[in-house]
């Protein structure tokens, strides 16, 4: 195997070893506790999984942590108050609904109730559109993680042929944004892309951002590329216990690529790091403070 593998678990423990330090000293000189909410409406078994993840880190890190759990029949109205009185919270600097929702909320109306300052999934228009224009917003988490590593492989980005497979709005066009904004030439490509094995043959980076256990195979990739897959597919093992896997094929992948970032232990844990680094952000900016170099975009 060639490729250089990605630590995402080391680099997700430095970085919430960073935002640690920013913490203490918001407390020690600032008398401040950045609070993150996370608001799960469901039961779905993968989500509970995530909050439960989400909630450890951030008391970890030395922020305050709340969650609201909701029954899976709630009401768009009784949500949206929810969300009135979070943003209304001094206490909660950054609100996460975690997605998707049940079929009966409009997730677009719901993301678009909160404070966009303490949007630290980084989801509303209104951050949507100042990452779009080059202007300083909340980042998305999982494109930000994603930058985070390409720029610590390569130094620059500046020139590279990038190809983002998928184009959902919480990875695939954020990420194709930040990319352009490293200037590389970006393609997305997605389910209706004509030859998706030649597109993604040129391209320096690939992001795989798709939700289908290991469709990307090692001779897709131009050899030396990077290789960032996002997908977090559980399929069956051995032994009919589940696995996880990304949308990448790992062996072969790695076998052509230049470096590569393992599923578990990649993109996933940069995630969680980053919404802990975009909610000290939010808390500083909430407060006219200067905010904490590198951890965001
Ligand atoms: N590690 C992490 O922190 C995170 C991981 N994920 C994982 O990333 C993956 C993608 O998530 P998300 O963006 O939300 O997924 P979505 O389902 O919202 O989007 C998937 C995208 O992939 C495209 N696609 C589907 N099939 C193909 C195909 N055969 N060829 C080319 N493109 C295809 C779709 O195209 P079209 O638009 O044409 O339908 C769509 O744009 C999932 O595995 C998810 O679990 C997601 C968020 C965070
Ligand atoms: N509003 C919202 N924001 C999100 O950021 C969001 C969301 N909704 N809905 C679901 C997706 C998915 N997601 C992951 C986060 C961490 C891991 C993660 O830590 N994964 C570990 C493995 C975890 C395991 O074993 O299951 C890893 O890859 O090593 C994975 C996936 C955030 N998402």
């Amino acid at each position: 195997m060639a490729a250089k593998i990605i630590d995402g678990k080391a680099f997700a423990a430095k970085i919430r070893g960073e935002v640690a330090t920013h913490v203490a000293r918001l407390k020690e000189e600032h008398g401040l506790t950045p609070g993150l909410a996370v608001v799960l409406v469901g039961e779905d078994p993968a989500s509970q999984v995530y909050v439960r993840s989400k909630g450890k880190q951030t008391v970890e890190v030395g922020m305050n942590s709340v969650e609201h759990k909701l029954e899976p029949d709630t009401s768009e109205a009784d949500l949206l108050s929810l969300i009135e009185r979070l943003n209304a919270d001094p206490a909660i600097h950054g609100i996460l609904v975690q997605l998707p929702l049940p079929d009966h909320l409009d997730s677009d109306l719901v993301i678009n109730a909160i404070d966009p300052a303490k949007d630290v999934d980084g989801f509303h228009i209104s951050n949507v559109g100042l990452l779009g224009t080059g202007q300083k917003s909340m980042v998305p988490c999982t494109p930000l993680g994603c930058l985070m590593m390409l720029r610590e492989e390569h130094g620059s980005l500046s020139g590279l042929d990038a190809v983002v497979v998928g184009r959902s709005n919480i990875v695939g066009k954020p990420m194709a944004q930040l990319l352009l904004g490293d200037s590389c030439t970006v393609t997305i490509a997605h389910s209706r892309t004509k030859d998706l094995p030649e597109v993604v043959r040129r391209a320096d980076i690939v992001v795989a951002a798709v939700g289908r256990p290991e469709m990307v195979p090692g001779d897709w990739i131009k050899p030396g590329a990077t290789v960032i897959d996002v997908g977090i597919n559980r399929i069956e093992g051995e032994g009919g216990k589940t696995r996880l896997v990304g949308d990448c094929h790992y062996e072969s992948c790695a076998a052509v690529a230049g470096a590569i970032t393992p599923v578990p232990g990649g993109v996933g844990p940069m995630t969680i790091a980053c919404l802990l680094a975009n909610t000290v952000t939010a808390c500083c900016r909430a407060n006219g403070l200067s905010e904490p170099d590198g951890l965001t975009a």
